[in-house]
C-alpha cells in the first residue's frame, strides 16, 4: 500500500446537530486514529486572526536579544514554563542537540490557587515578557490562545469518545485543571553543510492525550509510516491543526490508537515557527485501559498510572534525568537501529 500523508478532516459537523455527516466524522477520525495517529483539523472555529497573533508574538518573543530571552528561562523558578535554549532537548541522542527554541506557556495559575499550593504536576503562573514593544499584546494573545486551544481540546476529546463507542462525557473528568501547555517553538535555518543527522526536533512521540499543533508554511514536520517504513512529510495546510495522539491515548486503547513518531528537520533555508499545544489532562487522574479495549487473553498491556507520575517520568526522560531509558527507548525505533547498524 502506498503511504499517505495523514488525513484532512472537516470538524464542522461537531458543531451541528446530530446528523448523518457528525456521524461521518467520527468514522473519519476513528480510521486516522487508527492508521496514522495524526490528522489534519480544518474548519474548527479557532479565529485565523488569533492563530496569526500567536505565531506572530513568538517571533517577537525570540528576536529578542539572548540575554533578556535567558532571563525568562524555564530553570529558573519551576513550573515548566518560560525560554527554553537552542539545542536544550536532544531526543536522538545523536548530535549536540535539537535546533530549535523553545518558549512554554499554560494556564497563568497565581501561587495561592490550591492546585499550585499542592504542587500538582504542571500547574503555576506563566512567565511574560516585559521587553517587547507591546508586553500587554503578548500577554493576552497567549492567554486567549491557550484558553480557546483548551476549549478545541475538549471537542476534540468529545468526539474521539465516540470513536471508541463512548459516551460524549467520557473523558470529562479528564479534563479537569488539565495539564495544558502552549510552546512556543523557532527553528533557525539548518547550516547548507549541517550533518545528515541534524533535527530541528528529534524523532519523539508526544505524551500526553492530544497534541493541536498550528505550523507556518515552511514545512518539514515528517510523521513514521510503520507499515511502509519511511517518513512522510505533513505539508501545511493554511489555517488547519495537525493533530497527534500522544502516549496516554495507547495506554487507554491498548495500542488500538497510535502515538506515531514524528519529527521535524528544516531544510529550507528560512526560519520554520510552530506552536504544538499540549493537552494532558487532570493531573490526579487514572489513566487505565478503557474496559472495551482490553484484550479477551491477555487483558491490558500497560499498568494504570495517574498523569502527573506519566508525565514527571517523560518529562525525567528527554531531559536527560534518565538519559539511559530514553536512549533504551530510541533503540526500539526501527530508523534508529537502521543508522546504527
Ligand atoms: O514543530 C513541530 O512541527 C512539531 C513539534 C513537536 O513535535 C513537539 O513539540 O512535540
Ligand atoms: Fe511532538
Amino acid at each position: 500500500m502506498e503511504a499517505k500523508e495523514p488525513p484532512i478532516i472537516d470538524f464542522t459537523p461537531f458543531y451541528g446537530p446530530e446528523c448523518a455527516a457528525k456521524e461521518n466524522l467520527v468514522k473519519e477520525l476513528k480510521h486516522a486514529c487508527q492508521e496514522y495517529g495524526f490528522f489534519q483539523l480544518v474548519n474548527h472555529t479557532i479565529p485565523s486572526d488569533l492563530q496569526g497573533s500567536i505565531l506572530h508574538q513568538s517571533k517577537k518573543f525570540f528576536d529578542l536579544p539572548i540575554e533578556v530571552k535567558e532571563k525568562y528561562s524555564k530553570d529558573i523558578g519551576g513550573f515548566n514554563r518560560g525560554y527554553e535554549r537552542l539545542r536544550a532537548q536532544n531526543f536522538e541522542k545523536r548530535t549536540k542537540g535539537d535546533l530549535k527554541e523553545g518558549f512554554y506557556l499554560g494556564k497563568n495559575l497565581p501561587l495561592e490557587d490550591p492546585n499550585v499550593v499542592a504542587r500538582k504536576f504542571g500547574q503555576g503562573p506563566n512567565k511574560y515578557p516585559e521587553e517587547l514593544d507591546d508586553p500587554a499584546k503578548f500577554r493576552n494573545v497567549a492567554d486567549d490562545y491557550h484558553s480557546a486551544l483548551t476549549s478545541l481540546a475538549m471537542g476534540i476529546l468529545q468526539m474521539l469518545a465516540r470513536t471508541l463507542d463512548l459516551e460524549d462525557d467520557a473523558f470529562n473528568e479528564f479534563c479537569q485543571h488539565p495539564v495544558a501547555v502552549l510552546r512556543l517553538l523557532h527553528y533557525p535555518p539548518q547550516e547548507p553543510d549541517a550533518s545528515e543527522l541534524e533535527r530541528g526536533i528529534g524523532a519523539h512521540t508526544d505524551f500526553g492525550a492530544i497534541t493541536i499543533l498550528l505550523q507556518d508554511t515552511t514545512g518539514g514536520l515528517q510523521v513514521w509510516n510503520n507499515i511502509s517504513s519511511e517518513w512522510i512529510d505533513v505539508t501545511p495546510v493554511p489555517g488547519a491543526y495537525v493533530v497527534n495522539l500522544g502516549n496516554m491515548m495507547m495506554r487507554w486503547t491498548n495500542d488500538r490508537y497510535l502515538s506515531t513518531l514524528h519529527r521535524v528537520i528544516n531544510k529550507s533555508g528560512k526560519e520554520r515557527f510552530s506552536v504544538p499545544f499540549f493537552f494532558s489532562g487532570n493531573p490526579d487522574y487514572m489513566v487505565r485501559c478503557l474496559p472495551s479495549c482490553e484484550d479477551a487473553r491477555e487483558g491490558a498491556k500497560y499498568p494504570p498510572i495517574t498523569v502527573g507520575e506519566w508525565m514527571a517520568g517523560r518529562y525525567a526522560d528527554t531531559y536527560g534525568t534518565s538519559e539511559e531509558k530514553a536512549i533504551g527507548e530510541l533503540r526500539k525505533e526501527p530508523e534508529a537501529r537502521k543508522l546504527e547498524s
